[in-house]
């Protein structure tokens, strides 16, 4: 299927999930990230949830990057030039949700993306060679494309990965990971 196919059919597929599941399944891509040797970096970059899209809770490895005392990192959306501007969360971070449902910083510490050392990634849905696709605006594509060589891509998913995604053009960066409830992904 293509980018769009496959965006219709994702969106549904989460819509179809109740309040409850999406808890548990989000509990348990929590704990299977564990099982990842990616835990003695200092830098992590991580998403907070779009609720309204049935996105995954991402507040379980908020918690855990914290009782680990790493740093973490969030992102403030620049939809005009569909950038990211990334500041360290800290205990005098105000989060607020912008009129797209993100919750996201007014401003704060900035972080230049080359000392991100792992990052969390939303998708809608991902194939069997680590391509993914998102909601369409190339947010991600730009950001992983001015990190570092190194940096460590985890994509996060309620589902399984698709045979593969048609359309993969030469800026879509491709995942190291796929973490989903019951299982871890690598490519
Ligand atoms: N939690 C989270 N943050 C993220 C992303 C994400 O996927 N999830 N992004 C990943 O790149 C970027 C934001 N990407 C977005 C791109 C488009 C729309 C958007 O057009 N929303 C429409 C409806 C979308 C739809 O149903 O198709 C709207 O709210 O009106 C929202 C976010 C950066 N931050
Ligand atoms: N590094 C880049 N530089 C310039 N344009 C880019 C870059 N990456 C992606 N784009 C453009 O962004 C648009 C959306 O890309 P794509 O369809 O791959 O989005 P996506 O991966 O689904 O979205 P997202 O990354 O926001 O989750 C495309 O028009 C693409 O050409």
């Amino acid at each position: 299927m293509n980018k769009n196919e496959l965006r219709i059919e994702y969106k549904k597929k989460r819509d179809a999930l109740l309040q409850s599941d999406i808890e548990d399944y989000s509990i348990a891509i929590a704990n299977q990230l564990l099982r990842l040797k990616i835990w003695e970096k200092n830098y992590y970059h991580i998403f907070l949830s779009i609720a309204s899209q049935k996105e995954i809770d991402t507040s379980f490895i908020l918690s855990i990057l914290q009782g680990k005392d790493k740093e973490v990192i969030i992102s403030k959306s620049n939809f005009k030039e569909g950038t990211l501007t990334n500041f360290l969360l800290t205990d005098n971070t105000a989060v607020k949700v912008n009129k797209y449902g993100i919750p996201e910083p007014e401003d704060g510490i900035e972080v230049p993306n080359k000392k991100i050392d792992v990052v969390f990634i939303p998708l809608l849905a991902y194939d069997k060679k680590g391509n993914r696709i998102g909601y369409g605006k190339g947010f991600y594509d730009r950001f992983l494309a001015s990190c570092n060589n190194e940096v460590i891509k985890i994509g996060l998913s309620f589902f399984p990965p698709e045979e593969s995604i048609e359309d993969i053009s030469q800026h879509d960066i491709s995942l190291d990971y796929c973490v989903t409830p019951n299982d871890i992904y690598s490519f």
